[in-house]
């Protein structure tokens, strides 16, 4: 059976889709190391995040709770998309304070947010490499972009996904899957995923799942939200369970148990269900 194995250096299928298809795949110095030192977040009376320090490493590290426990928040903040209200967050040992998406691209961070944020106008392709250019230089020339889309689709899709076509007409799951092409053709060192899965079919998720997991096993940092049990247990190295807003506690892979995640997510419930 397939575990989720501690990360070892190297490099990821997707950062040889990337390079043997005209890409550039980030330089990198280093393990790559993040951290939330007392993260807090109040919108208004509501105290989204209070006070919360993680650590992470290189791996797949699952952020868990229950609605409203403040999973998106502390995503959103380290994607740039919300300021915290107190706390800091380290990059390599380094505070950042990225003021948009595109700042924490520069740093090396992608998001896919539970949304699925789809051009819906434009095309498959466009739709995959928005955002990608920086106003001054093109990165990838305008010939070499189908064939890079076509094998970045191809590693997380069963089924073709026409390139040309509008993105918007395209079923959900088929959008979720550009979306994470967006994100994989980056080659972040630290990939966001809220519920970024949620839309896909069995087949189509363990495909992704793969593909994550090898991402992870490179040496680099993806942070996984999700509701479901099975799949927090397959793909961890560690989880993080929050509960109003804190930290309760991080477990590392050989200590995540279903009973023990429901225990550290919803006491009360647990009580009634085991
Ligand atoms: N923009 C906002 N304005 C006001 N309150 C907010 C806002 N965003 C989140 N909250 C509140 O902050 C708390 C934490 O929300 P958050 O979305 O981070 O939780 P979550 O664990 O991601 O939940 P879910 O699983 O439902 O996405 C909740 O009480 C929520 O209602």
């Amino acid at each position: 059976m397939k575990t989720a194995s501690e990360p070892m250096s190297g490099q990821s299928r997707l950062h040889r889709i990337v390079a043997e298809n005209g890409g550039i795949a980030p330089a990198r110095s280093g393990s790559v190391r993040l951290k939330t030192n007392g993260l807090t977040k109040r919108y208004g009376e509501t105290l989204a995040l209070s006070n919360a320090s993680v650590d992470f490493r290189p791996g797949i590290h699952t952020i868990l709770g229950e609605n409203g426990s403040g999973k998106s928040t502390m995503l959103k903040i380290l994607s740039g998309v919300v300021t915290q209200t107190e706390g800091a967050v380290l990059l390599n040992d380094s505070a950042i304070a990225p003021r948009s998406p595109r700042d924490m691209h520069d740093l090396g961070l992608s998001t896919v947010f539970q949304e699925v944020l789809i051009a819906p106008h434009r095309s498959v392709l466009e739709n995959i490499f928005l955002g990608y250019d920086s106003p001054l230089k093109r990165r990838i020339p305008k010939a070499k972009r189908a064939p890079l889309a076509n094998a970045l689709l191809a590693r997380i899709s069963r089924f073709p996904i026409p390139l040309f076509a509008t993105a918007g007409e395209l079923p959900l799951a088929s959008q979720q899957l550009i979306v994470l092409a967006r994100a994989f053709l980056r080659l972040p060192s630290i990939l966001l995923l809220d519920e970024a899965t949620a839309a896909l079919d069995y087949a189509d998720r363990d495909l992704v799942f793969d593909a994550i997991e090898d991402y992870a096993a490179a040496g680099n940092i993806v942070i996984f939200i999700s509701h479901r049990l099975e799949e927090v247990r397959r793909l961890s190295n560690r989880v993080t369970v929050l509960r109003s807003g804190q930290v309760v506690e991080t477990l590392e892979r050989d200590d995540i148990t279903a009973q023990r995640l429901l225990k550290l997510m919803a006491p009360e419930a647990a009580l009634h269900v085991l």
